[in-house]
């Protein structure tokens, strides 16, 4: 697992528990207890603190090794734990502690040292006084126990250690060369943290960069609208609030002016130039909202699923178009709700055939409802959330255009559907708490920015 999977797991499971104390528990416990199954009793062992979750971690563990000859090493100070858990943990576990003017001599008189300084919270190569306590541990000639990754990994500068207690999965790049012998321990994150998708799920939207120009935080293209104009403007507008940089909405002659006039930001083109414009200048495309069912439509929707070798969201019109044999060898998601899949695939809108028929033909579906469903026929996720107003015309729309937008940033395409999913409930959710249920798609949309500034 990377750290921004554990990063997830971790905020998921403080939106559903209020905090990640009990899971602090079981980690300081999962040290302990290997810390005390491998040495001596009595031995002296100095937990070196930092200031985050990983100080707490090490903290726990002290009031689980009675066994053993422990002090709490800080640091900084005790004042300066940064987070609820780590408070607590040091407040209810009340041990002696002792601060940097101590350091060298019990260091010295130690036996093993648990390096509780930084976990997955590090953000470059360790900065000062850090840097100088982490070079006095590595040189104590100590035995070294590091709490979930070795402080400072995975850049240079990071503790040495002998083990690693290392908390539901091996992280990217954890090596013996690196972090000594590992033990994985399983902190007791519940399956439904890792199979719902929440506000952590919201880590894996890139920030823009700096330097960044136009075009490379996503461009999309929409084919849609053909007969109805809404659904184009809803899902364009949705797409433009996940941040992408172009929005290209090809449409009919017919609703043309009013897709160009409703927002500036968009570029408005009709789908005849499709012919002349090179559409694998986007990275993702989204086929269907509002298109109406033409048979001529099909056509078009089946040239362009020929010529393009990107992302494509398949929603609403495409999906009674287009059959599943269309869209096989591509990389694709399909949106649809119950009556939609029914037809898309021929079959009853079930979790199980939801996962065959993705298995099937390679396409990620995203069944929509009170729940939805994600598969991608080997993995199943879910959303729940939202309220009764979702029923309101444009929320598939919406959810087609935000999970495009996140396509078109190149997240993995499973994880996206998540994300445009949680966006859309959290969206809904945010406008019952202001509007009761008298609120519109525009107000969910105008949301879709504060779902995600929330969090990224
Ligand atoms: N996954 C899970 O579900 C669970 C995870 N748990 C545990 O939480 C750990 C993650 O905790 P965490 O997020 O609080 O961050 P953590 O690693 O303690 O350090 C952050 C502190 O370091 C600082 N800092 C950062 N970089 C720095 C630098 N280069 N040089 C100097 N300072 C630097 C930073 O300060 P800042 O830069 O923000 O000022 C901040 O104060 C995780 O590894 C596991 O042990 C468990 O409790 C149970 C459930
Ligand atoms: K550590």
């Amino acid at each position: 697992m990377d750290y921004i999977e554990a990063k997830r797991d971790d905020l998921n499971y403080s939106k559903t528990y209020g905090d990640t104390y009990n899971l602090m528990i079981n980690a300081g416990r999962a040290v302990a207890k290997f810390v005390s199954s491998k040495f001596k009793q009595h031995s002296k062992v100095l937990i070196v603190c930092g200031t985050g979750n990983n100080a707490g971690d090490g903290i726990m563990a002290s009031s689980f090794l009675n066994c053993m000859d422990v002090k709490i090493q800080f640091i900084k100070e005790p004042f300066d734990l940064k987070t609820y858990e780590a408070r607590r943990a040091f407040n209810e576990n009340n041990q002696k502690y002792f601060t940097i003017e101590d350091l060298d001599k019990n260091i010295q008189e130690s036996e093993i040292i648990i390096d509780a300084i930084f976990g997955i919270g590090i953000n470059g190569s360790p900065r000062e006084p850090y840097s100088s306590v982490i070079s006095k541990i590595n040189s104590s000639g100590k035995i070294i126990v590091s709490v979930d990754v070795p402080s400072g990994f995975p850049y240079p500068g990071s503790v040495k250690p002998d083990y690693t207690v290392t908390f539901t999965g091996i992280k990217d790049g954890m090596t013996s060369e690196t972090c000594g012998e590992i033990i994985v321990s399983d902190i007791g994150i519940p399956e439904n943290v890792i199979k719902y998708s929440g506000p952590g799920d919201l880590l894996y939207l890139p920030k823009p960069l700096p330097d960044s120009h136009k075009g490379m935080n996503g461009r999309i293209a929409l084919i849609s609208g053909f007969t109805y104009s809404g659904s184009a403007i809803i899902a364009a507008r949705a797409a433009y609030n996940t941040g992408v940089d172009l929005v290209r909405v090809y449409t009919s002659q017919n609703n043309y002016n009013i897709i160009s006039s409703y927002s500036a930001g968009l570029i408005v083109r009709t789908f005849n130039d499709l012919d002349n414009d090179d559409i694998n200048q986007n990275d993702a495309i989204l086929i269907g909202p509002g298109l109406g069912l033409s048979p001529g439509y099909r056509d078009i929707l089946i040239n362009i699923i020929k010529k393009y070798n990107g992302i494509i969201i398949a929603d609403a019109d495409a999906l009674k178009l287009l059959s599943p044999g269309h869209l096989e060898g591509k990389k694709c998601a399909v949106t649809p709700h119950a009556g939609e899949f029914k037809m898309f695939y021929g079959v009853d809108a079930t979790e199980e055939n939801a996962v065959k028929m993705s298995k099937k033909y390679g396409i990620i579906t995203v069944l929509k409802g009170k729940v939805d469903i994600i598969t991608d026929g080997d993995n199943i996720f879910y959303t729940s959330g939202g309220n009764a107003r979702m029923t309101m015309g444009g929320t598939g729309d919406m959810l087609a255009g935000l999970i495009a937008g996140m396509a078109a940033k190149h997240i993995n395409l499973i994880r996206a559907c998540m994300i445009g999913t949680y966006i859309n409930k959290e969206a809904a959710r945010i406008c019952y708490d202001d509007l009761g249920y008298y609120y519109s798609i525009d107000d969910m949309i105008n949301k879709i920015p504060y779902v995600i500034n929330n969090k990224i």
